[in-house]
């Protein structure tokens, strides 16, 4: 995480020490992207990082693929029909499945010295320890670990990546909350990466990160089915009912939040999430209950480390270029226009 870091802060580096004005124009969604998938291939793939990476990008195309398709009016049986699009899906399909089990296949293979668990310690690794542990009743199959690696890609790439662009984009348009959260990392962290300690005890970042969070959140809606008739506050509910939850709205409800709902104010998370408004559950940029999100204190982590790492070596502001038109894509939150922001290494 703070290698994958380090090396597009020391690119951002060099660009601005080579400019005639020491500073650097970037545009923070697209590099996000990138870091946020270096990130979380390595985390799943570790030492298979590149050959994990192809599969991702190749991933993120089927994505937007089948996403396009469920925007089209619905035929049955359509989805069957050889059109280029259905042609493309279904070949980008057989090359991830192709390319996940060369790497499966040369995992099993292997057999290295350093690695405790035979298969690698990270997360393909772990699974396909799960999955061959000869004593073990509930085994993966080779398909399920195939799916679990889509779904961390899926689920722990944009979402984080996303959070990264619009806690730049407020801290860009705070300065005083930047200069605030640039004291507490170098008083905590010095010229240090962070580790897991000094990450613990910055707590303004949490509270800016939380109110990134609860401003733009990454999944603005969630879905439900109700798997039996209930009753919800005065609503009676009948079993299959499709719910949709917007957190986008309830996140800026002032009967919640407080009259100051629609403004940057951290300071309403110094007590911690439960106490931040006016009912306990009113943060739902997680979700709550038992499919809440699983990568959540990695995304915190990952997001801190970040963060913390550009406040130790640049100060930046938005540029003049940036247009604010956020707009909620079929998955996402998204800055339809980037996020440019000029950074200005504070040690020349
Ligand atoms: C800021 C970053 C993130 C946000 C805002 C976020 C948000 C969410 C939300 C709202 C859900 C529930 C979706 C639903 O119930 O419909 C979810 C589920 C999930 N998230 Fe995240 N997520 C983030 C990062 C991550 C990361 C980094 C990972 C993996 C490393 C991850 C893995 C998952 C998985 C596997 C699920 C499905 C859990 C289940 O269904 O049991 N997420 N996430």
């Amino acid at each position: 995480m703070a290698e994958c870091t380090r090396s597009m802060l020391e690119a951002w580096q060099d660009d601005a020490d080579a400019a005639a004005d020491h500073a650097k124009e970037v545009e923070v969604a697209r590099e996000f992207q990138e870091l946020t998938a270096n990130v979380i291939s390595h985390t799943a793939f570790g030492s298979s990082y590149s050959e994990g990476k192809e599969v991702f990008v190749a991933q993120k195309e089927l994505q937007i693929l089948v996403i396009e398709s469920f925007l089209n009016v619905n035929i049955p049986g359509f989805r069957y029909v050889p059109t280029r699009r259905n042609l493309r899906i279904w070949n980008l399909e057989r090359r991830i499945r192709n390319k996940f089990m060369g790497i499966i296949r040369d995992r099993l293979g292997r057999n290295d010295d350093d690695d405790h668990l035979g298969c690698g310690n990270d997360l393909l690794g772990l699974m396909l320890e799960a999955a061959t542990r000869k004593q073990d009743e509930q085994k993966m199959c080779m398909d399920e670990i195939i799916d679990e690696c889509k779904t961390f890609f899926i689920a722990g790439h944009e979402t984080t990546s996303h959070l990264l662009i619009w806690a730049m984009f407020l801290l860009s348009t705070n300065l005083q909350w930047q200069e605030k959260l640039r004291e507490e990392v170098l008083r905590e962290c010095g010229m240090e990466i962070p580790n897991a300690d000094t990450l613990a005890n910055l707590k303004l970042v949490t509270m800016v990160l939380l109110e990134a969070l609860r401003i733009y959140s990454p999944v603005a809606l969630l879905r439900r089915k109700a798997a039996k008739d209930v009753t919800l506050g005065n609503i009676n509910i009948k079993k299959n009912t499709l719910l949709m939850m917007p957190i986008a709205v309830t996140h800026r409800n002032k009967e919640v939040w407080g009259d100051d709902a629609n403004e940057f104010n951290p300071l309403r998370f110094e007590n911690g999430i439960l106490k931040a408004a006016a009912h306990p559950s009113a943060f739902l940029s997680f979700s709550i209950g038992p499919r809440a999100c699983i990568g959540q204190n990695f995304a915190m982590l990952e997001a801190k480390t970040v963060i913390a790492m550009i406040l130790q070596r640049f100060s930046f502001s938005l540029s003049h270029k940036y247009k604010h038109a956020p707009i909620d894509s079929a998955t996402m939150l998204q800055p339809q226009f980037g996020v440019p922001i000029v950074l200005r290494p504070i040690h020349l």
